[in-house]
């Protein structure tokens, strides 16, 4: 929509009056659907993607969304004010367009537990869908749910005595799910959207862990009835800035406390089933497929994989956004030098197996990301790209680097991404780990002994190799400002 379309249904007085009226169902007439959809993690990727695609879908009047937050209400507090109501500010090389989305139909704090199960009990909901970032699935270095984090060892602890609310949101979801099979509202999907390879099966595995420790019965359930879907997932989203918020305003005469700013590109594809029933996202451009590995590596390894490598190569070298240190002809290099790892990786005989005859147009898909990571209209911060890199590792660097040791060669360039992190993770003032506290014990430690304890933090089995170990000792400080 443009931003005569945004403006429609708004008195023009109001707009330029100074005291802009607030966006809402009343300012602008959109319909409101019933609720199908129960989402957790109500941030900014949510509302740009899933939320973006729901009211696009030809059946969008018959799928509405209830949205709950993670940690913190103001979100919710937010949208709620404006009846949910929100605009997406497309950001392109060559300037802003805005649209007001109206599939979110109710804002929830997510500790009112209560409402999240009444509405995942609710026979007319036929999914719940996550972006709750890759570091609340738990997941320890081994892949499988982290019983013993504290949060996780906390909320099993209230589950089994049937007393308090779960404060984790795998918990909470494991907690209502509860309520549906005690309503006998039979099966529902769990549609994960975060960043994770077959992220379908980490949140299977980290719902049945939960629900086996708690109700054996409940884990039966859970087999029978919920359907993990697999999601890739791509639109660049960063954080809304005051100045987005003053860019809609100006725009649109309108406020709006939650808009969203993202980059024209977007995508999703889906691998599984939904017995309860789904939107029409494939009307908004949404693939669906049977095999989604080959799609997932190649947007968690090129775009995510190269996305990790700027965050902490970037910075060292005193960038801020992604388009500056792309910018930077040492961290491009070191960009390009992954891609060409990861590629042969992604296309070659190694990939064929598991590819089912996808067509990933590599070579299309990397020129693609150099005109996207370069739109510096969008503020891609590298910070908080940079934020939980001992889990995102897991799923960015070392896959690559595994498979091109498997293959005889050393696998340079995506050993020089984990030593960037060590490097960064010494160097950084603020440093937002799940393991921050062992990063920092580790970092105590001197040459190839700390080497070998902070790549243990991402991956046990690389950090008992020392030829892997001597790797990426070989790779540290080459990012240093001015080299
Ligand atoms: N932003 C993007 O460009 C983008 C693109 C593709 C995929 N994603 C996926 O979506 C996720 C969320 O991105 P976003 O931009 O919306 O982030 P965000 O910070 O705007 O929102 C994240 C949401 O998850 C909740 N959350 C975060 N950590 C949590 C925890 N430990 N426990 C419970 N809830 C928690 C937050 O409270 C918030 O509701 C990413 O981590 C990624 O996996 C993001
Ligand atoms: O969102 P995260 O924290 O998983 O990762 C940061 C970025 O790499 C990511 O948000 C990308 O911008 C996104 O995946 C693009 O679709």
């Amino acid at each position: 929509m443009t931003t005569e379309q945004a403006n429609a249904g708004q008195t023009p007085s109001a707009a330029s009056s100074g005291a802009l009226p607030q966006l809402n169902r009343t300012l602008h007439t959109a319909p409101k659907p019933p609720v199908r959809i129960v989402h957790l993690g109500l941030g900014a990727f949510h509302r740009s993607h899933q939320a973006w695609y729901t009211s696009q879908a030809g059946d969008a009047a018959d799928w509405g969304i209830a949205a709950f937050t993670g940690r913190r209400p103001d979100a919710a507090v937010a949208l709620a004010g404006q009846d949910g109501l929100f605009t997406v500010v497309e950001r392109a090389d060559s300037g802003d367009s805005f649209a007001v989305v109206g599939s979110i139909v109710e804002a929830v704090d997510g500790a009112d537990v209560t409402r999240l199960a009444e509405l995942v009990a609710a026979p007319s909901t036929a999914m719940v869908t996550l972006t709750v970032t890759e570091a609340a699935y738990r997941l320890g270095a081994d892949g499988q749910l982290d019983t013993k984090a504290p949060d996780v060892e906390a909320d099993l602890a209230l589950l089994a005595s049937g007393s308090g609310n779960p404060t984790t949101p795998l918990g909470r979801l494991v907690f209502a799910l509860a309520a549906r099979r005690t309503a006998g509202a039979g099966p529902i999907a769990v549609v994960c959207c975060d960043n994770l390879a077959n992220n379908g099966t980490v949140a299977r595995n980290a719902v049945a862990g939960l629900a086996a420790a708690w109700d054996a019965d409940l884990a039966a359930w859970v087999e029978a009835n919920v359907s993990f879907v697999s999601t890739s997932v791509d639109r660049i989203t960063p954080r809304t800035t005051e100045a987005d918020i003053a860019a809609v305003e100006a725009a649109c005469g309108y406020r709006d406390n939650s808009p969203v700013v993202a980059e024209p590109f977007t995508s999703w594809v889906l691998s599984g089933e939904f017995p309860a029933g789904r939107p029409r996202w494939e009307d908004a451009g949404a693939v669906f497929v049977d095999h989604i590995e080959p799609f997932e590596n190649r947007k968690l390894w090129l775009l995510n994989g190269a996305h990790s490598l700027l965050a902490y190569s970037g910075q060292l070298r005193g960038h801020t956004t992604v388009a500056d240190a792309l910018a930077d002809a040492e961290c491009r290099k070191a960009v390009e030098g992954f891609w060409d790892e990861a590629e042969v990786n992604l296309s070659g005989a190694a990939a064929g197996a598991s590819s089912g005859g996808a067509d990933l147009q590599i070579p299309a898909y990397r020129d693609a990301l150099l005109a996207r990571f370069s739109n510096a209209r969008i503020a891609h911060h590298l910070a908080q790209i940079a934020m939980d890199g001992s889990t995102k590792l897991r799923m960015r660097a070392v896959p690559v680097l595994l498979a091109e040791r498997a293959q005889g060669r050393s696998g340079v360039a995506a050993a020089r991404m984990i030593a960037a992190w060590i490097d960064f993770s010494a160097a950084a003032e603020t440093f937002h780990d799940p393991l921050a506290a062992e990063v920092a014990e580790a970092n105590k430690l001197e040459g190839t002994q700390r080497v070998r304890a902070l790549l243990a933090l991402v991956d046990p089995a690389l950090a008992a190799d020392d030829a892997v170990v001597e790797l990426v000792a070989g790779q540290l400080g080459t990012f240093a400002a001015g080299s």
